[in-house]
C-alpha cells in the first residue's frame, strides 16, 4: 500500500498521516505547550518532535491535555519523533524508546525516525545534550553501522522511518530490515526540492517529509549561503501568492503537498497556523508551476549542510 488522499497518505503499513502537520522544533517548555494547544484548536493532528528537540514532555501533555478536554482520543493523533544522534550505541535505542515515551507520556509513538545517518558520541550522560569532541574541538563520531541501529530498533517499533538519509543509505536498510521504512524526512522547499530522492523513495513506497518547507533554515546557515532562503520576500513566490490570493507560505506548502509530500511547517502564530493547513482549495497553473519548478537551486539550494558532521563515515551528502 502506499496512497496519497486529498489531505493525508496511507503509508506503506496501512497507517495514515495527516498531509499537514506541525513542526515543533525549536519551542520548548511552556512556548511548545500552547502553540500545540492553539495548533490542535486550529484542527492539526500530526506533531513532529524528537529527542534533540528536548520538548517532548511538553509535546506529550498538550496533547494528553486535549484529549482529556476535547474529547478526542489517542488515535486522533500523529505523533512523530526521532532516535538522536548519540544514542546510537548497540542496546541505547531501546533504552532511549522507553524514555521517550514516558517524556511524552503516550503509549505509543505513531512513527519513530533516525535523526540522521551519522552518529555521535554521547557524555557519561545519556540526557544530556553535550557530546564527546577531540583535542581539536571536532565531534567525536561513532561507526555503528545504520543496519544495526535498524534491527534493535524494529523489535520494538514497527512503525519506523529516517531523516536525512540519502537513497544508498535507504537501499541497504531495505537490504536486511523486516519493518520497511516508512517514510525519510528531509529538507525540501523550491531551492532544494529533492526531484530524484523523491523519485527513489516513492518507487520504494516510502513517503517524503519537507522538513523547513518555509525555508526556516537557521539564519547562521543561511547567511553564508549565496542563495536566498527568505521565501516570504522570493520575488517568484510573492508574484505566485498575489495571483492567487494566497500567503507566499502557502505557495510554498502546496507546492510539496501536490507532489505527495508531506509538510511540518512551524508556526506559533494562531493565524499562521490556520493559514498554512488551508491548502486545498487552490492549485497552480502550469505556468505557475514551471516558475516555481525554475527556482531549484541544484546543490546549492541545500540550507542545512550540516558541515560540523561532514567528517562523519556515513555523512550521507
Ligand atoms: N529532521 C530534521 O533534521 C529536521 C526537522 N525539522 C522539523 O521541521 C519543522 C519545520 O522546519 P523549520 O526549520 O522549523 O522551518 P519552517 O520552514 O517550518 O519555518 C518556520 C519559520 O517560519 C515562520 N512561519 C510559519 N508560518 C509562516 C507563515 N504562514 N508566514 C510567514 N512565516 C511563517 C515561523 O515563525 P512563527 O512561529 O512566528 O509563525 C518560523 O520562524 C521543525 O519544527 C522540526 O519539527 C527541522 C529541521 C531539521
Ligand atoms: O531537527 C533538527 C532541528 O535543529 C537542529 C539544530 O539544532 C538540527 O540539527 C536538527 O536536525
Amino acid at each position: 500500500m502506499f496512497e496519497v488522499r486529498e489531505k493525508s497518505v496511507i503509508l506503506e503499513n496501512g497507517n495514515e498521516i495527516p498531509l499537514v502537520g506541525f513542526g515543533t522544533w525549536p519551542m520548548k517548555g511552556d512556548e511548545c505547550y500552547h502553540a500545540i494547544r492553539k495548533a490542535i484548536e486550529n484542527g492539526y493532528r500530526h506533531f513532529d518532535t524528537a529527542f534533540h528537540y528536548q520538548n517532548e514532555d511538553a509535546v506529550g501533555r498538550a496533547i494528553n491535555d486535549a484529549i482529556e478536554e476535547k474529547k478526542l482520543t489517542r488515535s486522533d493523533f500523529f505523533v512523530t519523533s526521532k532516535l538522536a544522534d548519540h544514542h546510537k550505541m548497540p542496546g541505547t535505542p531501546t533504552k532511549m524508546i522507553d524514555h521517550q515515551l514516558e517524556k511524552l507520556g503516550l503509549e505509543y509513538i505513531d512513527l519513530y525516525l533516525i535523526h540522521s545517518p551519522w552518529s555521535l558520541v554521547p557524555t557519561e550522560d545519556l540526557l544530556s545534550m553535550e557530546k564527546k569532541k577531540d583535542a581539536s574541538g571536532k565531534l567525536e563520531m561513532i561507526d555503528t553501522p545504520l543496519t544495526e541501529t535498524w534491527r534493535e530498533l524494529e523489535k520494538a517499533i514497527k512503525s519506523l522511518g529516517v531523516s536525512n538519509f540519502s537513497s544508498s543509505q535507504i537501499s541497504d536498510i531495505l537490504k536486511i530490515c523486516k519493518h520497511r521504512p516508512q517514510m525519510n524526512q528531509v529538507e525540501c522547499h523550491p531551492l532544494f526540492p529533492q526531484d530524484e530522492l523523491l523519485h527513489f523513495c516513492h518507487e520504494e513506497k516510502i513517503n517524503l517529509t519537507a522538513y523547513s518547507p518555509l525555508g526556516g533554515v537557521s539564519r547562521e546557515i543561511a547567511e553564508t549561503k549565496t542563495k536566498n532562503f527568505e521565501f516570504m520576500k522570493n520575488e517568484t513566490i510573492l508574484k505566485i501568492a498575489a495571483e492567487l490570493e494566497k500567503d507566499p507560505a502557502q505557495v510554498l506548502l502546496k507546492f510539496q503537498v501536490r507532489r505527495g509530500i508531506i509538510v511540518i511547517p512551524k508556526s506559533a502564530n494562531d493565524e499562521r497556523q490556520k493559514s498554512n493547513k488551508d491548502l486545498f482549495s487552490f492549485d497552480f497553473s502550469k505556468e505557475q508551476l514551471a516558475e516555481l519548478e525554475s527556482m531549484n537551486g541544484g546543490k546549492e539550494g541545500r540550507g542545512w549542510t550540516e558541515e560540523r558532521v561532514s567528517h562523519s563515515k556515513y555523512f550521507p551528502w
